[in-house]
């Protein structure tokens, strides 16, 4: 029986919904979240990313700041931006789209946000409750994987689950993702060899990679449930993920498409991580929605 396609931008419009009338509820109690967004340079990839997140914003009515610096800037302007950002009192969230120019360290910006501005997760703070299980801004599309398995009602307790790809913006924290929600987690990375060998054991496999074509039918196991994070484009510019779709869809219980899956998700992680920061900022807001 072919796999269930996982419709994550049903999910994330259903989600982005819900998020849309918490935030009317918060501007009714004189609470609008804001979200700064820094672009630095002309990537066009970047660009459409971030007009994308705006749009998001513009949704459900979270005020967006888009600040744009050109390829040149150096380090030093744009920390001194991120700290600006981090003392304005309408911006909750601050987002500096990666990649950056090789002249700025990345660590270091990011290590500048605010970790309880921190709407992508990446600060080392937010990392590190992560990891002992404290309340954090979780990583975007890791936090998505997690919202569209729970969606479609899949259990992760007690399941072994693989994850293709040791990022630190999604292998490593979905692995930590996962192992919180009582999972059985592997991680596998380009040195793990016979990689099918791994792959095949697991219920859930989870692949980020960015690479076309690497896990294909042979190497699941029948009836697993495959998250694809993969983010390529075809010899026909067409957007395609890690995993052979047709091939393996036809062997899997549930498989998540690119595009239409994962990516919709984190976006729409965003959004909530913003509406979260929003709640934090305000002590009064905050006792109350408990
Ligand atoms: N600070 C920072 N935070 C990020 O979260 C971040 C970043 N930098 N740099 C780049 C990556 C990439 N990323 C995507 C999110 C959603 C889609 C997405 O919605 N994709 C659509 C299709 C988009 C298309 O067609 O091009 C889909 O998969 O259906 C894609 C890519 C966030 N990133």
């Amino acid at each position: 029986m072919p796999a269930k396609l996982i419709d994550g931008k049903q999910i994330a419009a259903d989600k982005r919904q819900q998020i849309k009338v918490k935030v009317q509820e918060l501007a009714e109690k004189g609470l609008v979240p804001g979200l700064a967004v820094i672009l630095v340079g002309e990537n066009p990839a970047s660009q459409s990313y971030v007009k994308g997140k705006i749009r998001d914003c513009k949704e459900v009515g979270i005020h967006s700041e888009l600040i744009r610096l050109p390829e040149t800037v150096t380090e030093e302007e744009l920390l001194a931006e991120v700290v600006r950002l981090n003392r304005a009192p309408s911006i909750h969230g601050i987002l500096v789209q990666l990649p950056l120019p090789k002249q700025i360290s990345e660590d270091k910006v990011i290590e500048t946000i605010a970790p309880e501005k921190d709407v992508d997760g990446f600060h080392p703070v937010n990392l590190g409750k992560m990891m002992i299980g404290q309340d954090c801004f979780e990583p975007c599309t890791p936090a998505g994987i997690i919202e569209m398995l729970h969606a479609c009602k899949i259990r992760i307790a007690g399941k072994h689950v693989i994850i293709v790809g040791r990022s630190h913006i999604v292998g490593k924290p979905a692995s930590q993702l996962f192992l919180n929600h009582d999972a059985t987690v592997t991680i596998c990375h380009s040195r793990t060899t016979p990689l099918a060998e791994y792959t095949k054991q697991a219920d859930i496999l989870v692949v980020a990679v960015g690479h076309a074509g690497l896990i294909g039918a042979e190497d699941i196991k029948p009836g697993a449930i495959v998250v694809d994070v993969g983010m390529n484009r075809n010899a026909d510019g067409k957007l395609v993920g890690d995993v052979e779709f047709p091939e393996v869809s036809q062997k899997a219980s549930f498989i998540t498409p690119v595009p239409g899956g994962v990516g919709p998700m984190t976006r729409v992680m965003l959004l909530e991580n913003t509406v979260k920061a929003a709640l934090a900022s305000d002590g009064r807001l905050q006792s109350e929605s408990r």
